[in-house]
C-alpha cells in the first residue's frame, strides 16, 4: 500500500486544494469537538467556500437530524445548506423509504435521540418516539415489556439516555418477530469530545448484538454502502475531484476507499499518526494532516 503523504507545507497544502473541487467533510474530530469547535478550523472551510469548492457534510453522528446540524454549523458562522448535509439518521430514514420502501402500517422503535425521530418523521415512517423509554425500569417490574407486532424494526444510533428497558425492549421485539429488521445507524467504537474519546454509537449496540447472538441487517452509517448511496443518488460526484477529509480511519478513510475518491486524515480527532506509520497498517489515506486548520497558512499567503 502506498505510503500517505504527509502535508506540512504551503505549496503542498496549495497543490491539495487546487487537486480537488469536492470535499466531504466529517464532522466530530475534524469541525468540532462535540460542542467545541476546533481551533483554526472555520477559516478554512469558509475559504474553501471562497474558492468555490463543493462541501458536503458527512457525519455519523444521529443524534441530529440535518436541520440539527444546520444549526449547530451556522452557530459556528459556517454558512450551509441542508441539501449539503449527511447524517446517519438521515440515511437511515432515506433507506427505509427509497431503498426498503418500510411497511407503512410498521413502526420503529428507536434507540437513539431526536435525530433519528425527526427524520423518520420527516420521511413519514411511524416511529415510537425518541425519548418514550428514557426512565428506567422501576422494582424489576418487566410487566410492559411485552412484544409488539407493529414493530418491523430496531433502530439504535447515539443515545445519551441508554438504559436497560430500550435494551430489554428491543431485545424482546427481536427475539420474538424474526422479521423484525435489526438495523444500527452506525457503528463508531468510540466517540472523540473535549479531546479525548469515550463510547461511542457501536458501543452502545453491542449489548444487544450479544444478548441476540446476532449481528446487524444493515449499518448505515461511514464506511457502509447506504450512506455512499444516498449521497450519489442526490450528487453526481466526480469521483476524480472528490476528497473525503476525516478523523478515523474504519469509518471515514475506509468510505473514501469503498467509494474509490481520495482521502485525507487529520490528526485532530480519533485516529492516529502512529496508526498509519505502523507496519501493515489495514487502512492508509492518501495524504495526513495535523489538523484542518493548517491550509489556513494559504489563505494568509493570499490576503
Ligand atoms: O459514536 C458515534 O456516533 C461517532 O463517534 C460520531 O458520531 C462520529 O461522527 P462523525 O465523526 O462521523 O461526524
Ligand atoms: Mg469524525
Amino acid at each position: 500500500m502506498t505510503k500517505p503523504i504527509k502535508l506540512t507545507n504551503r505549496a503542498a497544502y496549495q497543490r491539495f486544494v487546487d487537486r480537488y473541487d469536492t470535499f466531504l467533510l466529517d464532522c466530530d474530530g475534524v469541525i468540532w469537538s462535540s460542542n467545541t469547535v476546533i481551533p483554526g478550523v472555520l477559516q478554512v472551510i469558509t475559504y474553501f467556500r471562497k474558492k468555490g469548492k463543493q462541501l458536503l457534510f458527512v457525519t455519523n453522528n444521529s443524534t441530529k437530524s440535518r436541520a440539527g446540524n444546520l444549526k449547530k454549523l451556522r452557530s459556528f458562522g459556517l454558512e450551509a445548506s441542508e441539501e449539503e448535509i449527511f447524517s446517519s439518521s438521515y440515511t437511515a430514514a432515506y433507506y427505509l423509504r427509497h431503498i426498503i420502501d418500510f411497511p407503512k402500517e410498521k413502526k420503529v422503535y428507536i434507540i437513539g435521540e431526536s435525530g433519528i425521530e425527526d427524520e423518520l418523521n420527516m420521511m413519514g415512517i411511524k416511529n415510537t418516539k425518541a425519548d418514550a423509554d428514557n426512565g428506567p425500569i422501576q422494582n424489576w417490574d418487566f410487566a410492559d415489556i411485552t412484544p409488539d407486532p407493529e414493530i418491523g424494526a430496531v433502530l439504535c444510533g447515539f443515545d445519551t439516555f441508554i438504559n436497560y428497558r430500550k435494551i430489554a425492549k428491543a431485545f424482546l421485539y427481536l427475539r420474538t418477530d424474526p422479521d423484525c429488521l435489526f438495523l444500527l445507524t452506525n457503528d463508531d467504537t468510540t466517540f472523540p469530545a473535549i479531546g479525548t474519546v469515550f463510547p461511542g454509537a457501536g458501543s452502545l449496540s453491542s449489548p444487544l448484538i450479544i444478548a441476540l447472538n446476532r449481528k446487524p441487517d444493515r449499518v448505515m452509517g461511514k464506511p457502509n454502502k447506504p450512506m455512499l448511496d444516498c449521497i450519489v443518488d442526490k450528487y453526481r460526484l466526480n469521483v476524480e475531484r472528490t476528497c473525503m477529509i476525516g478523523d478515523r480511519l474504519d469509518t471515514d478513510i475506509q468510505f473514501g476507499i469503498n467509494g474509490g475518491i481520495a482521502t485525507l486524515l487529520v490528526l485532530t480527532g480519533i485516529s492516529t499518526e502512529k496508526e498509519i506509520l505502523a507496519e501493515g497498517a489495514p487502512i492508509l489515506p492518501d495524504y495526513y494532516v495535523d489538523s484542518l486548520s493548517n491550509f489556513a497558512e494559504i489563505i494568509e499567503l493570499e490576503n
